[in-house]
């Protein structure tokens, strides 16, 4: 299981590609989200503490658009309810070959983990089970616009009383001051995590016609509008952060 530094725009590209989940992303992506995304262990590790609250005994635990698994390994470390599954979800079949192998080593350094299934399919048409806690960590956002009300809808139907939905997004802002203000300083994140202008301009138009974050009050009205009851946020580190929603 190599864990290579990410090196994937640092060369100049005659065309920059639209980002894709694919092998040569699955080797860097550890490296590359935590240079990325301002936040992003806190949020991990934080999921699995607030998933215990919610996880009720003999019901699904959901980690959708999964990547590598880190979520789930979270959920797996932290949840003690009976009964528990965790339902890892992923689309892109290099990033659900790597996930298995990870939680494969997680089995064997931990005991008493609950048991996980990795499934390859499309969240948009995958039948969701009972579910306590569904966790989304940055993958709404690469979900087309126009289906990310239906997509909610169907979580919160799976979504038994006393559960959650923690979903985690990059934001973008409405006042124009304040979204250049964050944006920047995200761009000092990334030069500060050793990213070059070069790198940060490619990968910039590698996301941009796949990755389109919304503002907090789309997601706090979308998510009403979904049927979910209350909307939390819990964290947020620059232009990304992380709700609770509440059936
Ligand atoms: N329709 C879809 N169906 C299933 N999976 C999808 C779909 N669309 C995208 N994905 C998957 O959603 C994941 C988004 S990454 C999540 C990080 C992880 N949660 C983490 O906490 O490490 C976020 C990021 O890279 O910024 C990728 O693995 C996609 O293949
Ligand atoms: O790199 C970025 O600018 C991001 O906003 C986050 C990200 C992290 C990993 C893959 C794609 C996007």
């Amino acid at each position: 299981m190599s864990k290579e530094p990410d090196r994937l725009f640092a060369q100049p590209l005659e065309q920059v590609p639209d980002f894709v989940f694919n092998e040569a992303v699955v080797q860097v992506f550890p490296d590359m989200i935590k240079r990325s995304v301002p936040g992003y262990p806190t949020i991990v590790e934080n999921l699995g503490v607030l998933a215990a609250r919610f996880a009720q005994p003999n019901t699904a635990l959901y980690d959708l658009g999964a990547s590598l698994g880190a979520v789930t390994q979270a959920l797996r470390r932290h949840v003690r309810a009976d009964g528990c599954q965790v339902i890892a979800v992923d689309n892109s079949a290099a990033m659900v070959e790597r996930c298995r192998q990870y939680l494969t080593a997680q089995d064997s350094m931990f005991q008493e983990l609950l048991p996980v299934q990795v499934l390859e399919a499309d969240i948009l048409t995958l039948a969701l089970q009972p579910a306590s806690v569904v966790a989304m960590n940055f993958t709404l956002q690469f979900i087309a616009p126009e289906q990310r009300l239906e997509l909610l809808g169907c979580i919160r139907q799976a979504l038994l009383p006393g559960g959650a939905l923690i979903l985690s997004e990059k934001l973008r802002f409405e006042d124009e001051e304040q979204q250049l203000l964050l944006n920047e300083l995200h761009l000092d994140f990334k030069r500060a995590n050793g990213y070059s202008e070069l790198e940060i301009a490619q990968k910039r138009s590698a996301i941009e016609h796949v990755m389109k974050p919304d503002t907090l009050q789309t997601h706090e009205q979308r998510l009403l509008a979904a049927g979910f009851s209350k909307v939390v946020p819990w964290f947020q580190c620059l232009n990304f952060a992380s709700l609770i929603a509440l059936p």
